[in-house]
């Protein structure tokens, strides 16, 4: 049996992970495959790194090494960012490799001209670990669910979010300390805000929904939020609520079109997101003929990302070795339009800080009233200085409308400040 020589481009937290996995499990691995898989030769920025793992690979700094070596049929990106990623990807398709990628942001924005390539040079592009870390769900949604209509996908798909969430939640800590911890545990990207900013969670759902919708969805496409508004204040008064914060990932597919959104969003403690903590994801896909399917697992560090890489590498290796592929490639096959953020409505969680005199809330009432926006409830909480801060809860209720009350308000001596807006989701409020 002929082994199956392979490159990685990278050998940080994911890098690493395959490497112990191929080695660890080398047996099982040969077994799947049908012969031994072997990584040859591993790019890296800085040779001289310490590194916390053994591999009787060569450490180049030159990609040339790896493109021309007739040998290597399987290059696996493991270094991140677009850039010389996506050329890298590019090349070693071309040269007739098959690529395996962790990397969202190449896929979401280079997807078309990748799989482009692929499809000329005969090629696989395989990208399991890009969403959800360990969790199967790319091949789960091109491959198992290929029979569905695909009408919603909604997730919590940031690992680094979600733990800084449970952790504020939780243990009611600082974040910055929380965000310092997932990137000492290797959850975050190499530039966090991508993280924090919601944009890592948008290149995952533009992925999903471009599979699931069968169109293709861009990053641009995505309304996106991050967590960096979100208050222990806010914290607190969602739980108080019956409520907790998450950073969500939805997509829907109805007669307008398709509407994805990443947004942090108040969710009822009974629902199944609600109990999805720390690192991990989870992802509910909503399919025409199987119905409700939920995917979790977790969604970042180094061996369950580590494990999606590897099986891509399995699959891919095992092909070779058959002579065979039977790879579904882009399936962005439609053109759908997207309709925007301001045409979606839910109910909203909104904190203000008013001033404390008489009269001051029938004048907020009038103000959501003349946007058509119905207040479900509010909650007259603490003091603060000279001013209380009010909780209110709103009726559905279009998020244009919503604006268009906060500018409202903003021009409202009475209102000192608004604290915070977040979305409810998945709540009976009616
Ligand atoms: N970490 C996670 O939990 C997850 C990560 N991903 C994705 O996996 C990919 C890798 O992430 P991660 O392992 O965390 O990243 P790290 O920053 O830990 O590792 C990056 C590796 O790539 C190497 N590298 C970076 N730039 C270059 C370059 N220009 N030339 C040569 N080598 C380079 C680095 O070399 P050196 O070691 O010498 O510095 C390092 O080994 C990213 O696309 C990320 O989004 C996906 C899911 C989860
Ligand atoms: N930074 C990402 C890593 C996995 O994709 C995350 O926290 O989810
Ligand atoms: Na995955």
């Amino acid at each position: 049996m002929n082994a199956i020589h392979i490159a990685l481009l990278g050998m940080g937290t994911v890098g690493t992970g395959v490497v112990k996995i191929l080695a660890s499990n080398a047996h099982n691995i040969e077994q799947k495959v049908g012969a031994p898989v072997i990584v040859k030769k591993i790019l890296v920025k800085n040779p001289d790194k310490v590194r916390n793992v053994k591999t009787e690979a060569e450490l180049v700094t030159n990609f040339d090494e790896i493109l021309n070596d007739p040998e290597i049929m399987i290059v696996a990106e493991v270094m991140g960012g677009e850039t010389p990623s996506k050329d890298y990807m590019l090349a070693a398709l071309k040269a007739g490799k098959h690529v395996v990628t962790a990397n969202k942001d190449v896929v979401a924005k280079y997807g078309r001209e990748l799989f482009a390539a692929a499809e000329a040079h005969h090629t696989d592009l395989l990208f399991e670990a890009s969403v959800g870390g360990g969790i199967p769900i790319i091949r789960p949604l091109k491959q198992c669910l290929a029979a569905n209509q695909i009408t919603e996908i909604m997730g919590i798909v940031n690992g680094t979010t979600n733990y800084m969430l449970t952790k504020m939640t939780k243990e009611k800590m600082d974040y910055a300390d929380v965000l310092a911890e997932a990137q000492a545990k290797g959850y975050a990207e190499s530039d966090p805000t991508a993280d924090v900013g919601g944009f890592d969670a948008a290149r995952k759902l533009a992925i999903l929904a471009s599979i699931g919708f069968g169109a293709r969805v861009t990053l641009e496409d995505v309304h996106v939020e991050g967590i960096t508004n979100i208050a222990i204040e806010d914290i607190e008064y969602a739980r108080e609520l019956g409520f907790i914060i998450k950073l969500l990932a939805i997509a829907k597919q109805d007669e307008r079109g398709i509407n994805v959104r990443v947004h942090p969003a108040f969710l009822p403690m009974s629902h199944p997101l609600a109990a999805v903590s720390d690192v991990f994801n989870a992802i509910f896909v909503k399919g025409d003929a199987v119905g409700e399917t939920m995917f979790y697992g977790r969604g970042a560090g180094e061996m369950p990302t580590a494990s999606a890489v590897t099986a891509d590498i399995i699959d891919v290796a095992r092909d070779i070795r058959h002579k065979v592929s039977s790879r579904i490639l882009c399936t962005c096959f439609e053109q759908k339009p997207v309709y925007p953020v301001s045409k979606t409505e839910s109910p909203y969680y909104i904190r203000l800080l008013v001033e404390d005199k008489p009269g001051v809330l029938a004048a907020i009432a009038g103000a959501f009233g003349a946007q058509q926006v119905s207040l479900h409830s509010v909650i007259q909480k603490r003091k603060v200085e000279r001013s209380t801060e009010l909780v209110l809860i709103t009726y559905r209720v279009t998020d244009e409308n919503i604006r268009l009350a906060m500018n409202t308000l903003l021009g409202m001596s009475v209102v000192s400040k608004i604290g915070n807006v977040i979305r409810v989701e998945a709540a009976e409020i009616s």
